[in-house]
């Protein structure tokens, strides 16, 4: 943040602008990679970051997603950049659940039908554009059934990617994704897309490192080890869902989101042990849990030039190869917190 600004006469008789940077709180440590060094005089930068794509979405989102390489020679190839989950031939996907009544913009949340599917309130407040108040179970967002319209508050994780973002390549961990903007806790960062598909068809796949499986019942559940969420309000909150397809609901997540074809920006986003981000079920269209919409938070307010991260939540040895032997991946996110594996 410049703090202060006090103009001088620079060795050429110019004026020359000093500028006297504060950090910000939390704010990581700059590293060399991330300054263009100037040669000298010349105002030629040294050694320009490399951009190797100006924009990874090809003009699909609202801001351009430019990926950089000052690592190695890599580029951005092998996938297809979309902006909504493609449903496999397959699949296919629940009817849309009933809507509210409201007009315009929810704005009673004793009268909103899907407000109060969330317990008393909206899931968000409106200040920076909307943020999720706490992490829940599941978020009901308003639907293609709803009265209201797309400003509504209850639709805050339907607007798309809203933050400059940036694709990196690291030295450890291929590529990453940092924000340039400041991002406020709580709010939505982006979607994770892909291709959605049954996980027991990925059975005989040795090697795809693009997978999201859809483990929000498992999680509600805390079954195999995974982490219930503390914010939720709802006592009975199968009773809201689509019971029927609750009814067979399996230890293991049935269907997955495969980024590793086609995806967006989030099939870049690395695991941390201490992340920035969370993981938040959302339904909108459909009330099916087993194929909620996943999409990441903020979890505390992000600098700008920060890496994004979230906690992949791997149980230790839960990932075998087609022959049965536990596969293990070190970290490298770098945190104190680290646990030495992803898996
Ligand atoms: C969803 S991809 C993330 C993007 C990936 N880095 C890339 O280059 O496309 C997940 C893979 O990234 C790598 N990765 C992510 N976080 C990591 C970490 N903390 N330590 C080591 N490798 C990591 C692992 O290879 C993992 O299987």
């Amino acid at each position: 943040m410049v703090s202060e600004c006090c103009p001088a006469e620079g060795v050429s008789g110019f004026v020359v602008y000093n500028y006297h940077l504060k950090r910000l709180e939390g704010q990581p440590k700059l590293t060399s990679n991330q300054v263009q060094y100037s040669n000298g005089r010349s105002r030629v930068p040294a050694k320009a970051p490399q951009l190797v794509c100006l924009d990874i979405s090809e003009g699909q989102e609202d801001v351009q997603i430019p990926a950089v390489n000052t690592i190695d020679d890599a580029t951005i190839t092998g996938f297809t950049y979309t902006k909504y989950n493609q449903v496999l031939s397959n699949l296919k996907l629940p009817p849309n659940a009933d809507g509210c009544d409201c007009k315009g913009y929810c704005k009673n949340p004793k009268t909103c039908s899907c407000a109060r599917l969330n317990g008393v309130d909206f899931p968000y407040v409106r200040s920076n554009g909307g943020r999720l108040i706490e992490a829940k179970d599941v978020v009901f967002e308003c639907g293609p059934n709803c009265g209201c319209g797309p400003g509504c508050i209850n639709r805050i994780s339907q607007r798309g990617i809203k933050y400059q973002l940036e694709v990196f390549r690291t030295s450890d961990r291929g590529w990453a994704v940092k924000t340039k903007d400041f991002i406020p806790s709580g709010a939505p960062v982006c979607e994770y897309i892909g291709e959605l598909r049954r996980t027991n068809e990925l059975d005989n796949v040795d090697e795809n490192d693009y997978i999201f499986e859809i483990d929000c019942w498992q999680t509600m559940k805390g079954i195999g080890g995974r982490e219930r969420r503390l914010g939720d309000v709802s006592e009975s909150l199968s009773n809201k869902l689509d019971e029927k397809n609750l009814e067979n609901s399996m230890p293991e997540p049935e269907f997955c989101i495969d980024a590793g074809r086609i995806g967006n920006v989030s099939r870049f986003i690395n695991h941390s042990c201490d992340p920035n981000l969370f993981v938040q079920c959302v339904l909108s269209a459909h009330h099916d849990l087993k194929l909620a919409r996943v999409l990441l938070f903020a979890s505390d307010n992000i600098p700008p030039m920060q890496e994004l991260t979230y906690d992949y939540g791997y149980a230790l040895d839960s990932v075998v190869d087609n022959n049965g032997n536990v596969r293990m991946l070190p970290c490298h996110c770098g945190t104190s917190e680290c646990r030495k594996r992803l898996y």
